[in-house]
């Protein structure tokens, strides 16, 4: 078994979660971890389009992402033992929360809204969040992610199995987290991926 080699015994770990509450960086460090294969429903979007995320908003509207956005999220459920980071507004949509259920257990990354808006005001990301337009003044953002957060808290927590806190804990210690809990979650790791 390789990284590039989905293992099809475990469940899909996926990461759920606002614009910068650590989804890719705890993903890499979970998959890395089990030697699995990391996938972003951002960056498969993009590679199939050719087109970044935000000029995909920009030219053909945040609909049209959307229904890219939810190819991407079935072709990722339709693979085992990956670990998954989604877009954030993946799970507003019922449809690609039933099918990620399928193969696959949702942990939401909830970060307070204070600790996103120091994150985001530092790394505006423009090409990859059109929702903030690239804004990075923290009023402006903390307001924007407060209503987005507002807005998304019901799909956010009742999409998920577990709610990982990040709050004063690095990305390391979070990631050993979500392994203690893929332990506890019948299905989620293939035998040989137990200690
Ligand atoms: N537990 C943590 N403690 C401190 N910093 C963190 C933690 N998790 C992530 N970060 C930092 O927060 C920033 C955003 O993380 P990351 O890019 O992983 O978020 P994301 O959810 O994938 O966001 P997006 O997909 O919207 O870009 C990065 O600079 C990362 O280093
Ligand atoms: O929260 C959202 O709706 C988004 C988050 C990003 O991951 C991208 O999927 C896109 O910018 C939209
Ligand atoms: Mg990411």
């Amino acid at each position: 078994m390789t990284a590039d080699t989905p293992n099809q015994q475990g469940r899909n770990i996926v990461l759920s979660g606002m614009m910068g509450s650590g989804k890719s960086t705890i993903g890499r460090i979970v998959a890395e971890l089990l030697n699995r294969p990391f996938v972003d429903t951002d960056k498969q979007v993009e590679e199939t389009a050719g087109r970044s995320v935000a000029t995909i908003f920009a030219d053909q509207g945040e609909a049209v992402f959307r229904l890219m956005e939810r190819d991407a999220v079935r072709h990722v459920a339709a693979l085992r033992g990956q670990v998954v980071s989604l877009g954030g507004g993946v799970v507003m949509d019922p449809d690609n929360v039933t099918h990620l259920r399928e193969t696959g257990d949702i942990v939401w990354i909830d970060v307070p809204i204070d600790v996103l808006v120091g994150r985001l005001a530092s790394s505006a990301k423009p090409n990859k969040r059109p929702l903030l337009e690239g804004d990075r003044d923290p009023a402006v953002l903390h307001s924007r992610l407060s209503a987005l957060r507002a807005e998304r808290y019901d799909a956010y927590a009742t999409s998920a199995v577990y709610v990982l806190d990040t709050l004063g804990r690095s990305s390391e210690v979070v990631a050993q987290e979500v392994l203690a809990w893929a332990m506890q979650q019948p299905g989620v790791l293939s035998p040989e991926e137990r200690p």
